[in-house]
């Protein structure tokens, strides 16, 4: 949908050109933007027709990426800020994309990074609640089940806090789930969707297969390592990449696709559903403030909070085993903020 959407975008300002053409103005800041992830991103947010400018951010080099992808000939305008600069960055922004904060390296779990990324994303919400309090905010630092819980945390301290503009980025799960089917199945993953629920580390990641026309008949060893791979498929990157970060090109693509698929939303189109790790009534009552479902959104962010549906024995299961693990993760992140 999204590289789709973004050829047919790009042909359609090709046909009426660059400089006639009326584009709702929409201005994306990347916080960690000199990062594996960041650089990537901001590369395809570039590319990407309805991203009117680009704000890169980190605490070192990126200026360094704003000079190189502000020589590709779309029409955005691209600037890059360092260090304490981060008031420019932010000013005027309407989505805030944060890939900031350390990866994994083997061994590791998600949560293995909470101890220095808590803080990161801590700080960053600080200064996106003085400098952009309205900004749709996509988090991508992990461990994502803990720090979207931070930030909602500080913009409720702050007196900004709108639950439908914060969200959590499980986009490569999904675009995993895709890719993996896909190569079962011997189709075009283009053709392959697959909602995923639940949070984004290990057995909180629930794929929701037999809903899926191509994932309903996947049975048995089959099924299982499939699910076994999207749960764990940041695992295999970590591993192949051996001490040299987690996965960067996939996360660039698929925050690009998730921060596309919002901007249309924000420009009006209907029907654009993307699953999000969000504020959430879903599983509320069994004490799971935040969870990941389909989230229609629209010019208001989380316009409407999907249903899981109905789901196989199996996946009840998995989603047993999710609602285990989540609150903790979820209570981690409001106590941080909490006992600051
Ligand atoms: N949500 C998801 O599906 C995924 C999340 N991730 C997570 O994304 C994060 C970033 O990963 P990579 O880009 O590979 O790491 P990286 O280390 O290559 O880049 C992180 C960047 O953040 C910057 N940074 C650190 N503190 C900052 C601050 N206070 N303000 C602005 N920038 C700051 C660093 O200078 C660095 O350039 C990690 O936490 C990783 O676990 C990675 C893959 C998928
Ligand atoms: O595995 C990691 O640490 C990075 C990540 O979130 C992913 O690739 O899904």
């Amino acid at each position: 949908m999204f590289s789709r959407n973004v050829a047919r975008q790009a042909s359609s300002i090709a046909r009426r050109g660059f400089a006639s053409s009326a584009r709702a103005e929409r201005k994306v800041a990347v916080l960690g933007a000199g990062g594996g992830i960041g650089q990537p991103m901001s590369l395809l947010l570039k590319a990407d027709p309805l991203v009117t400018s680009l704000s890169l951010y980190d605490v070192r080099g990126a200026p360094g990426v704003a000079a190189d992808v502000s020589h590709v000939n779309t029409a955005s305008e691209v600037k890059g800020f360092e260090k304490d600069d981060i008031k420019s960055a932010l000013t005027g922004a309407e989505i805030v994309v944060i890939p900031a904060g350390v990866p994994r390296k083997p061994g590791m779990t998600r949560d293995d990074l909470f101890n220095t990324n808590a803080s990161i994303v801590q700080t960053l919400a600080e200064a996106c609640a003085e400098y952009c309090p309205k900004a749709f905010i996509c988090i991508i630092s992990n461990p994502v089940n803990s720090t979207v819980p931070i930030f909602a945390e500080v913009y409720k301290n702050k007196g900004v806090y709108d639950e439908k503009r914060i969200f959590g980025v499980t986009t490569l799960d999904v675009v995993r789930s895709s890719k993996f089917l896909a190569e079962i199945k011997g189709v075009d993953p283009k053709d392959v969707k697959v909602t995923v629920v639940g949070g984004h580390s290990g057995v909180t990641i629930v794929p929701l297969l037999s809903q899926t026309p191509q994932g309903k008949d996947v049975t048995g060893e089959q099924y299982k390592a499939l699910v076994k791979r999207i749960q764990f498929g940041g695992d295999e990157v970590v591993q192949a990449k051996a001490g040299a970060g987690s996965a960067t090109l996939s996360m660039g693509f698929a925050g690009a696709r998730f921060t596309n698929s919002l901007i249309r939303a924000l420009n009006g189109e209907k029907g654009v559903i993307e699953p999000t790790f969000v504020k959430s009534p879903v599983y509320a009552s069994e004490g799971v403030e935040y969870f990941a479902t389909n989230v229609e959104l629209g010019p208001n962010g989380a316009e409407k909070i999907l249903p899981i549906g109905e789901v196989s024995a199996e996946e009840e299961e998995l989603l047993k085993a999710c609602i285990a693990e989540l609150p903790k993760n979820i209570k981690k992140g409001v106590e941080f903020v909490k006992s600051a």
